[in-house]
């Protein structure tokens, strides 16, 4: 794995900001049941994600990740709370100021054919929203166009090709492009690159970070694989059943998890160290995810925590810091490690 990317995500003005999100659906059944229960998909989500950061977000299917992405894009309206990106909440705009926010804001979707016209050849897939967005001569947008797939490493015949004469790779490739083409403040990338092989999915990190570095893009990558997320992003977020449990800089959260939902994500990731491997039994995650109809009351992670106790049922926990930038919601935080028994690994 590379290093973490070097930037001032640290001290940089927030960019996005959620205060006390929450999202709740209609349960689909019968009209009785319907008025009674939500589905309580996002709860109470408060976030900072700074101007040039790459915020990870992470956990199982289920949690709410998704939601929270197509919340921050504006693809739904939070049931409360506020989302503002650059200032301002994103739920007040109207007219112009809601055109010019949907091209600040971009969403990469995780298989990009869903979000092509299989009908269209690439050139217009990606005219489209620079047509939509800008009044430009034909040739103009050609030669746009072309600089796109350039920048996004595709040959100039990929114009004249449709998305089923193309590889996964490559038409994560296009996916990124279009969601450049109208040059973007902050991109949602909801899970990017799980749907591609292995060996692909580096690249096309790799090309979102050059993509960052070139243009100043905020992102936002939201995926259930740990690894990478570990690889693209510098600050990450946990998400248990709707809330965020965890959050704070991907070198102090993955070296020194303090919820032990995080620990026990970190402690599934494969290692090749026989003596973690060992130590993934002792901290291995049991149990299914419970209804988000009916979450547990408290600490919505006490009836999987191996430290659970009386408090976590009858009191929901606040987030704390345990280092700076680094906060967890959780009664009982497990301690950072001492400095010898991180060199050391676990026995
Ligand atoms: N439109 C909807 N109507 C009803 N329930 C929904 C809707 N969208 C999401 N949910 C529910 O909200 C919860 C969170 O779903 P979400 O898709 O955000 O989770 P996720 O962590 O992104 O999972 P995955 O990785 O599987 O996409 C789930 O219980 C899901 O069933």
């Amino acid at each position: 794995m590379a290093d973490q990317p070097e930037n001032d995500a640290g001290t940089a003005p927030p960019l996005v900001s959620l205060d006390r999100v929450v999202k709740e659906y209609p349960v689909a059944g019968p009209m009785f049941r319907r008025a009674a229960q939500r589905v309580h998909a996002v709860s109470d989500v408060s976030l900072v994600v700074p101007q040039g950061a790459s915020f990870g977000l992470v956990g199982e299917s289920g949690c709410g990740k998704s939601t929270l992405g197509r919340l921050i894009v504006g693809l739904e309206r939070p049931t409360s709370g506020t989302i503002q990106v650059a200032g301002e909440d994103t739920t007040r705009l109207r007219g112009a100021d809601r055109r010019r926010f949907w091209r600040d804001v971009q969403l990469v979707f995780q298989d990009p054919r869903s979000s092509l016209d299989p009908r269209m050849k690439i050139a217009a897939s990606l005219g489209e929203p620079l047509a939509v967005q800008r009044e430009q001569a034909r040739e103009q947008r050609r030669r746009l166009i072309l600089d796109l797939l350039d920048e996004v490493g595709l040959p100039a015949d990929a114009m004249r090709r449709y998305p089923h004469e193309m590889s996964g790779g490559q038409l994560q490739r296009v996916g990124i492009a279009r969601a450049l083409a109208v040059r973007p403040r902050l991109v949602v990338a909801d899970e990017p690159v799980s749907g591609l092989d292995v060996s692909v999915r580096a690249q096309v990190l790799n090309l979102m970070r050059t993509l960052q570095r070139a243009h100043g893009i905020t992102y936002i990558v939201i995926s259930h694989d740990l690894t990478t997320v570990r690889y693209f992003a510098d600050h990450v977020g946990v998400m248990y059943l709707g809330k965020l449990v965890e959050t704070g800089p991907v070198a102090s959260v993955y070296t020194r998890p303090a919820h032990p939902y995080t620990a026990a994500l970190l402690a599934a990731i494969p290692h090749p160290d026989p003596r973690r491997e060992r130590h993934k039994e002792s901290a291995s995650l049991g149990g299914d995810l419970p209804s988000a109809v009916d979450p547990p009351s408290g600490c919505r992670f006490r009836t999987r925590c191996p430290l659970a106790t009386e408090l976590c049922a009858v009191e929901e926990p606040r987030p704390r810091n345990v280092a700076p930038g680094h906060q967890v919601a959780c009664h009982f935080p497990l301690p950072s490690p001492s400095p010898a028994a991180e060199t050391q690994g676990p026995r």
